[in-house]
């Protein structure tokens, strides 16, 4: 590859072509709607990724509405065939237990090929002083890079060496001309969309005032197929939108005598139809929004979000890593403001999961959405962390880069082979002050507790992450949101009960899903908040995300779930996913029950014997007094209550514990207060 092609790669990707016919259709598909929604997709497209990203930075700023939350690139579309039909309805497979347990995995780290079609990110916009987070001083001039890219390259990175660049640039005597430019740029894409509308009615025998939806006779659905006939994705297309339309303009624009009800069940029957999910699945994703934006989740979900990596600032810096991968030909660029080690990655001629980088551990393939959760946590130097559902680790090992390498984190995973691949990414990326642990993360406060803050990121429906496997489309049944929602509050109970509320730099958890759906999410932060009174929800610290609801399809939430953030693939363009984060703020009461490994629920609130979170709060000198060589905890204090789970949960299956202390002793001649728990709890200390 010569120099010019390497070069031309290093810039910014180019605005899609306008020759395309692709841009236009994505542009007639989305519907007007009230909530606008498909006008922040139209309005979105034009410039070059960077440039345009640059000049809206400043029209905000002109405006006085750089809004956190809002990234001001959010909705710009991905380039990736926006005309590629949506993967038709996957093929039920059967799921083993073990699947059905591990759940969603939303790192890329597994995938080691090459990149095809990226999708252009939505991310760079987005703003915060991540000042917790490093960044180098990697001067970029000093590279190898040819004078003509080190314009747009400075632009690109201008956001690490100075962030008032965007301003500098918008001054008096540019300020009208910039403004009058992006006003005129968005009347032209207006125009354009409403031009294309026009044309997509005038294609369909539904070119009118009130566009035909309803099909009478489900046997004449030439649309959405019969027995016999395929779909035909066009019409359906077609009609989603049109159904969408009248949705949102319900007076002027339905059929008489006909209902909103026989809109949204026709809408419905076509999404199921044209996207390929069961009805059950399609109705509970669609009620989370307004029905354009519904649309524009399932559009998204037919797209990859964009490749991001991690870098590993163990082993690299960002800039040094940058350079190093465009010196191989990728095209990249960092993924906004909002985090300082994340890259995105446009093309690449080589895998970017066998480079000699990545092989070398200064990165990770990690999702946007993924970094979240660790930065809501905020772990510290020299802190006590528990990442309850660790693998692979690209949680864990963004948690150690924080610390530094200091402090001790429990990685732990109930998936055997998971956890191996935890470890394998804890080596590749030089972490040093991991565990890893393979207990049922129920049992954990009776393994350890005392941590300075616990991650829980939890097994989930994945329904955040429909764009990477399908399969969630039609394989999640009723039962799957009632079991995993059970699981996940139990889970979440045991995260609670194993910080220590008197930290004294911590006593948080962060709970977190890669799943949009209310049962999984703000359902379970409230039952922890019901359950356990010891904790409030506080800010996640994230600058930017959906607030939860408070109130849902008829249930009312605590007021502080607007804390909890949301993020969509059609909002920010990363994975959808859920970020909480609580405060332990004092030891858990009497009357509630210290999580236990119960194998149903019912131990949780009917336990004959309690067991509570008697850790006294302790001034500074007291702890540090108390401090062992692990934060101090007493062992005998964690045998006691480990034996007396074990004997209530016997005495619960309605077995003797004495009887089986005998059985125990007699069979392999240990005591059972030394059981493969205690064993396992005792190495895992020594480890330490
Ligand atoms: C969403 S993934 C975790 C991803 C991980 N945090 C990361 O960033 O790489 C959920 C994990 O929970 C694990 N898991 C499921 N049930 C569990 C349980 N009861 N205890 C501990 N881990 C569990 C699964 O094996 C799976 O690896």
């Amino acid at each position: 590859m010569g120099v010019g092609r390497r070069m031309k790669k290093q810039g910014p990707p180019t605005p899609l072509d306008e020759s395309l016919v692709t841009r236009k259709r994505k542009q007639v598909d989305i519907p007007p709607t009230a909530n606008g929604v498909g006008k922040k997709r139209r309005t979105a497209e034009g410039p070059p990724l960077m440039s345009g990203a640059i000049l809206r930075e400043q029209k905000a700023t002109v405006n006085g509405k750089a809004s956190k939350d809002k990234p001001l690139k959010a909705a710009k579309p991905n380039n990736i065939n926006p005309k590629k039909a949506p993967s038709p309805p996957p093929v039920e497979e059967e799921i083993s237990e073990e699947d059905e347990n591990t759940d969603r995995i939303d790192d890329l780290d597994l995938i080691e090929d090459g990149l095809e079609g990226v999708g252009v990110s939505g991310l760079d916009a987005l703003e915060t002083d991540d000042e917790d987070i490093e960044d180098d001083e990697f001067d970029i001039a000093d590279s190898d890079v040819v004078d003509s890219d080190i314009e747009q390259r400075t632009r690109m990175w201008s956001e690490d060496e100075d962030d008032s660049d965007a301003e500098e640039e918008l001054n008096a005597a540019n300020i009208e001309g910039l403004s009058r430019k992006l006003d005129m740029e968005q009347a032209i894409a207006e125009t354009e969309a409403q031009a294309e509308l026009e044309e997509a009615g005038m294609q369909t025998n539904i070119s009118g005032d009130k566009p035909k939806v309803l099909v009478d006779d489900e046997d004449e659905d030439v649309a959405g197929g019969t027995s016999t006939l395929a779909p035909d994705l066009q019409l359906l297309r077609t009609r989603i939108t049109d159904a969408i339309r009248v949705l949102g303009d319900f007076s002027n624009l339905a059929e008489e005598d006909r209902s909103r009800a026989e809109y949204t069940a026709q809408l419905l029957k076509d999404i199921c139809a044209y996207y390929g999910y069961s009805p059950f699945l399609a109705e509970k994703l669609f009620n989370l929004f307004p029905p354009g934006e519904a649309f524009a989740f399932f559009e998204a979900n037919e797209t990859p979000r964009p490749m991001v990596i991690r870098t590993n600032t163990l082993k690299s810096h960002r800039r040094e890593l940058a350079q190093a991968l465009i010196n191989r030909g990728v095209t990249l660029e960092p993924i906004g403001k909002w985090s300082k080690v994340g890259l995105q990655i446009f093309e690449s001629p080589v895998p970017i999961g066998a480079t000699p980088e990545y092989l070398a551990g200064h990165y990770i393939l990690q999702a946007a959405s993924s970094f979240l959760p660790v930065m809501a946590l905020a772990p510290q130097e020299h802190e006590r962390i528990l990442d309850m559902a660790a693998a692979p680790g690209g949680k864990t090992t963004y948690i150690a880069a924080l610390m530094k390498n200091t402090g001790c984190i429990f990685a732990n995973d109930a998936n055997k082979a998971r956890a191996k691949g935890l470890i394998g990414n804890i080596h590749r990326l030089g972490v040093k002050n991991t565990i890893v642990c393979n207990y049922d993360a129920l049992e954990f406060p009776h393994v350890i507790r005392g941590f300075d803050r616990v991650l829980l990121d939890a097994p989930c429906s994945g329904t955040g992450v429909i764009a990477k496997d399908a399969s969630v489309k039609t394989n999640k049944t009723e039962k799957d949101f009632m079991r995993l929602p059970h699981l996940q509050k139990r889970l979440l109970l045991a995260a609670i009960d194993s910080v220590d509320h008197a930290s004294k730099t911590g006593g948080y958890i962060v709970y977190s899903t890669c799943s949009v759906t209310v049962e999984e999410n703000e359902q379970v932060v409230q039952y922890a908040l019901n359950k356990r009174p010891n904790v409030k929800l506080v800010s996640t610290g994230l600058t930017f995300g959906r607030e939860g609801y408070t109130s849902y399809m008829g249930k009312t939430f605590h007021p502080s779930l607007k804390e909890t953030r949301r993020y969509y693939p059609h909002t920010y363009n990363v994975d959808g996913f859920f970020v909480s984060k609580f405060k332990k703020t004092g030891p858990t009461p009497a009357n509630a029950v210290l999580a236990v490994n119960g194998k149903n629920s019912k131990q949780e609130t009917t336990a004959v014997e309690e067991f509570v979170d008697k850790t006294p709060i302790l001034t500074e000198e007291e702890e540090e007094a108390k401090a062992d060589d692990f934060g101090g905890w007493d062992e005998e204090e964690d045998r006691e209550y480990m034996e007396r789970a074990k004997k209530a949960a016997l005495r619960k299956k309605g077995r003797d514990p004495k009887a089986d202390k005998a059985k125990a002793k007699s069979s392999d001649g240990t005591s059972n207060t030394e059981d493969g728990q205690a064993k396992k709890f005792k190495k895992t200390k020594k480890a330490c």
